[in-house]
């Protein structure tokens, strides 16, 4: 691990051009806000992203803690042009091919179980997801320490894992972002290639860990932090404009 007090800087444009690409989504590409429901790519991210799978056809790739369904909803058609790891690396959608996935079967007691707990500590909100379910308190922080605990209690009751995120705690099936990018860089669409990993979050550091192993690099969006990234960049602003300058001296 890198220390904190390392500043990193931001990575080459160059390396766009031999690189596989892995872009997180939440805080990466978006900005974060209360109603994760209420996220959605805008019109400008939409056409980068289709303007990085035109340049560097399959080898562009979402890699996020949201399920493929909601990836669906929140990029709109751009999603079909992008390979996607879902849920934190449990799902794939590679060249429109979904595989198979295992939906944890205390779901729906999970769910349950976060809803009473919602239904009486206000701004706390519940987010269904096609492997897991998240209790997020960003608009009520002061419920952080319970919200924590009960998804604990959830995740050791039915065997599953406890993520915690930026405001939220998610229970859920197993999933890896590391994993992820080596099961994609594998496929003979990213052969040759090496791995470039954008993300912000703790899920991220499993992907930045991968790429680094294989030659590449990851791209830490936000503070400094202890981290296995090799570059980093402030903020969603940063990224975007990186990713355009980059593009565009591809092509
Ligand atoms: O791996 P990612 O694509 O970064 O997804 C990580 C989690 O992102 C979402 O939560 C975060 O964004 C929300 C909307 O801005 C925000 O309200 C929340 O506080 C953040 O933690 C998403 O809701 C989760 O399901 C993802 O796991």
């Amino acid at each position: 691990m890198q220390s904190t007090d390392l500043l990193l800087g931001p990575p080459p444009l160059d390396l766009l051009s031999t690189a596989s690409l892995f872009l997180d989504f939440d805080g990466t590409l978006v900005e974060l806000i209360n109603r994760p429901d209420q996220v959605r790519a805008d019109a400008d991210l939409r056409n980068l992203l289709l303007r990085l799978s035109d340049a560097l056809p399959d080898r562009v790739a979402i890699v996020s803690g949201r399920s493929i369904e909601q990836l669906d909803l929140m990029l709109g058609e751009a999603a079909h042009h992008l390979a996607l790891a879902g849920s934190h690396g449990a799902e794939f959608r590679v060249e429109g091919e979904a595989a198979e996935v295992a939906i944890p079967l205390a779901l729906p007691q999970i769910t349950a179980a976060m809803d009473a707990f919602a239904a009486t500590r206000p701004g706390v909100l519940v987010e269904r997801k096609t492997l897991g379910a998240g209790l997020h308190y960003r608009a009520a922080p002061e419920h952080e320490a319970d919200a924590l605990a009960l998804a604990r209690a959830l995740a050791r009751e039915h065997g599953l894992y406890l993520q915690p995120g930026k405001m939220m705690a998610e229970v859920r099936a197993d999933g890896d972002k590391g994993r992820a990018v080596v099961r994609l860089v594998q496929g003979a669409a990213m052969a040759g290639t090496t791995p470039l990993v954008f993300g912000d979050d703790v899920t991220d550091e499993a992907g930045f860990g991968a790429a680094a192993h294989l030659g590449g690099a990851g791209v830490l969006v936000g503070d400094p932090r202890e981290t296995q990234a090799t570059y980093a960049l402030p903020d969603v602003a940063a990224v975007r404009r990186w990713l355009a300058q980059a593009v565009e001296r591809l092509s």
